[in-house]
């Protein structure tokens, strides 16, 4: 991680916002500049060869895809995530936050503990939930195969990452870990085609028998979950193939789980750090519920307003995915008025962005959400941890919904306090590392004390 800081420093000192470096055997490009990074989000939309590898388990699927299969798959998707169906989706973060509350006060009182397995089931059980319609539960059952396989698969995908020398699928399958990543992507593929093919069987039954379908598994009118919606916006029997469906709802499942698993978890280290921050999050929640009791809804987060704040600042100076990597498929030109020739790998340093003092000032690295409450233009642009342009984050709107109700519903319950022995400071940051997404050294630990 310490690179990224390191090119990011560097870039703020160049007028162009960017330097080079190599990494392995190719010679990059890193911006931390928000316009020239907006310019290449715009314009390129490959990524470096060296997350292939991931297409061992996500095959074309939309987030790996090179740009020509890219382009259709994301037609696809944008309806599927628009406004129309928010609603539809949010219920199922209501649902398993309840669990998710459950689960948490058994931990509560304590000491010290990690947030990680909580926030990552969490949100794991809610992308399979948005995508199939029917539980995991890995909240209840954690050894469930399903989450096992999955949070192990990435977890070696990210020891893979940062070791160029195992980035060859010719070797790498060879090797233990290879042959493990084979078991886990076979299991895992297995019960995503189980479940293609019982939807395709149920919706087959109902159109010989003519019956409009409810799905009991949600409260109230018809759930549509993302295979449903995927099975009809591809054009139905003619439309995707189980192959394509598969693909896209992996690729759904990882972009929705790890990334919202680890922005709350920040977001909570940070709060347990900043007692006057999460008493100003307490009180508003407090004003907004007026001593009922109820769970927070989706309809109450719009008035969330300093929570919404302390959201966004989590994500600027911890972005769960701190550099997005680009090839240029042709010449870009940058503001700066430097090319950036065609082939060319440039690695948009978000980290580096989120810190700009240029942008941010001259405390960019302390966090302060109130300046999100008064954020002008230029840096609303500046902050990118869902990426920016025609491939950026689908399931933004989501995540930060999902992530405020959860947030919400802690911190309503609980005080966050810092685990024992740790407790952050301007001179001391959380220390973080580079596993695929951006990680905790110190595991995302706090303690939970009731409120009175
Ligand atoms: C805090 C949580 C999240 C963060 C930080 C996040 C961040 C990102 C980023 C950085 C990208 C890649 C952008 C790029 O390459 O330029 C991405 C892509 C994607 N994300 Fe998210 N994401 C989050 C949650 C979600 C959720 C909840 C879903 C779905 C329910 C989702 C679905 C996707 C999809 C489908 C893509 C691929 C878009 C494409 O390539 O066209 N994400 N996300």
């Amino acid at each position: 991680m310490s690179l990224f800081a390191e090119l990011g420093r560097q870039a703020h000192a160049s007028p162009h916002g960017a330097v080079s470096f190599w990494f392995a055997h190719y010679l990059c490009v890193a911006i931390s500049d928000p316009v020239s990074a907006s310019v290449v989000l715009r314009s390129s939309f490959d990524k470096w060869p060296i997350t292939h590898f991931m297409r061992h388990l996500l095959g074309n699927g939309a987030v790996f895809g090179d740009e020509e299969i890219w382009r259709l798959r994301r037609k696809i998707l944008n309806p599927i995530f628009s406004s129309k169906y928010h609603d539809n989706y949010v219920q199922v973060f209501e649902r398993n936050n309840k669990i998710f509350m459950q689960e948490l006060a058994r931990a509560a009182g304590k000491g010290d503990f990690s947030m990680w397995g909580y926030f990552s089931s969490y949100a794991m059980d809610s992308a399979f939930d948005m995508s199939f319609g029917e539980n995991l539960n890995a909240q209840r059952h954690p050894n469930h195969p399903f989450a096992v396989a999955f949070l192990d698969y990435f977890e070696e995908c990210g020891v893979r990452i940062c070791q160029p020398w195992l980035f060859s699928a010719a070797v790498y399958d060879l090797l233990p870990a290879g042959a493990r990543q084979e078991r886990r992507r076979r299991l895992m593929w297995d019960v995503v085609e189980n479940l293609i093919h019982k939807k395709k069987q149920e919706s087959k039954k109902r159109n010989e028998q003519n019956v409009v379908h409810v799905n009991t598994n949600i409260r109230s009118g018809e759930f549509k979950s993302f295979l449903d919606l995927l099975i009809e916006y591809s054009g139905g029997d003619a439309g995707y193939t189980d192959t394509e469906l598969r693909e896209e709802l992996l690729m759904i499942i990882l972009g929705a789980t790890d990334t919202s698993a680890t922005s709350a978890c920040f977001a909570a280290v940070l709060l347990a750090n900043h007692p006057p921050v999460q008493d100003k999050v307490y009180e508003e929640i407090q004003n907004m519920l007026g001593g009922s009791e109820r769970p927070v809804s989706l309809a109450d987060l719009a008035s969330l307003k300093y929570l919404d704040a302390v959201v966004r600042e989590a994500m600027r100076l911890y972005p769960p995915v701190p550099v997005f990597l680009r090839r240029c498929t042709k010449a870009v030109d940058l503001p700066s008025d430097i090319t950036l020739p065609e082939g060319c790998e440039v690695m948009l340093n978000i980290w580096g962005i989120h810190r700009n003092p240029r942008h941010w000032g001259a405390d960019a690295d302390e966090f302060r959400p109130e300046r999100f409450l008064s954020a002008d233009a230029h840096q609303l642009a500046a902050f990118m941890p869902f990426g920016h342009g025609p491939r950026s984050c689908t399931g933004m709107r989501l995540a930060l919904a999902s992530l405020k109700l959860s947030l919400a519903e802690i911190t309503r319950r609980y005080r966050l306090l810092p685990a024992a022995g740790y407790r952050y400071s301007a001179a001391e940051p959380l220390r973080v590392s580079f596993e695929l997404l951006l990680k905790h050294v110190h595991d995302f630990k706090v303690q939970l004390e009731h409120r009175a």
